[in-house]
């Protein structure tokens, strides 16, 4: 079952006198989908580690459906959370394989355990992200989509309440792109996502969280926040919005300000 996940005042900067992220509070419903804009440096990666459980907030609470992540053990909150990073270890010494079964881990005693069951799980997930022909191949010889998409399976594997995914797009062929959306918009899991693309942002959000140099600027609907307004306040660009023909959802394109 999907959990909700509740964040309040959340504050964090890398020492006292400088804030990255300051006073961020929003809902993200269970089972619902939210989507993090921003332009470079607005402080979208570092509100999600402070989510993840990377970098311990300085202010502020992150609760996942009611518990405050912060005060739970790490092993609790890993069950609880699966987080898909722009930044990856460049060499993993484990076959595509091994690093989607890792995301069983935190359901284990200790680190070496599996259960049958898992076998299926991370069977199936070989499948879902077309790696099951890549699976007994080293990790380090992918390319960046199908590295980015085994650690999506791997991510999906974890079976958390909650995944938490930074640009999962990125290095993604456009099809590659389109099937990531469809499944994130499938899932049985509360998701927050930040894309570049708003497009894309559109087409998955419930919810968009538009942030600008640490703070939410926007929040809401896809239709309601992502107005040419605001999308001239967060990234500085003339937005021209219509309606996609088929879908119904808005669809974007960009010009620099005169
Ligand atoms: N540990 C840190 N120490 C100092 N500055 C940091 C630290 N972490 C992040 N920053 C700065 O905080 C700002 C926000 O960074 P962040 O990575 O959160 O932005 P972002 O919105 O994810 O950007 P992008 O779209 O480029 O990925 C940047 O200016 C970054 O250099």
């Amino acid at each position: 079952m999907a959990q909700d996940l509740k964040v309040r005042g959340l504050c964090w900067g890398p020492h006292p006198a400088r804030r990255i992220i300051e006073e961020i509070s929003f809902d993200v419903s269970a089972g619902s989908t939210t989507v993090i804009v921003g332009a470079n440096g607005a402080g979208k990666s570092t509100l999600l580690r402070s989510i993840y459980r990377q970098n311990r907030p300085d202010a502020g609470q992150v609760m996942v459906g009611g518990r405050d992540i912060w005060q739970i053990p790490a092993r609790d909150s890993a069950r609880l959370i699966a987080a898909v990073l722009q930044e990856v270890a460049p060499d993993f010494a484990f076959t595509v394989q091994e690093v989607v079964a890792m995301g069983r881990i935190p359901h284990h005693d200790s680190l070496f355990s599996r259960r049958r069951a898992d076998d299926a799980i991370i069977a199936q997930a070989l499948s879902d992200f077309e790696l099951a022909d890549f699976a007994d191949r080293p990790f380090s010889g992918l390319s960046g989509g199908e590295k980015q998409r085994a650690l999506l399976a791997r991510a999906i594997v974890q079976q958390p309440q909650l995944i938490v995914l930074d640009e999962p797009t990125n290095h993604l062929d456009i099809r590659h792109q389109l099937e990531i959306i469809q499944m994130l918009r499938r899932l049985d899991m509360t998701v927050l996502v930040t894309l570049h693309d708003l497009n894309l942002a559109a087409a998955l959000a419930d919810q968009v969280l538009v942030m600008r140099d640490g703070r939410i600027c926007a929040l809401g609907p896809p239709k309601a926040v992502l107005t040419p307004d605001t999308i001239r306040t967060a990234f500085e660009v003339a937005a021209d919005i219509d309606c996609h023909p088929r879908t119904g959802r808005p669809r974007f394109s960009f010009d620099l300000l005169p």
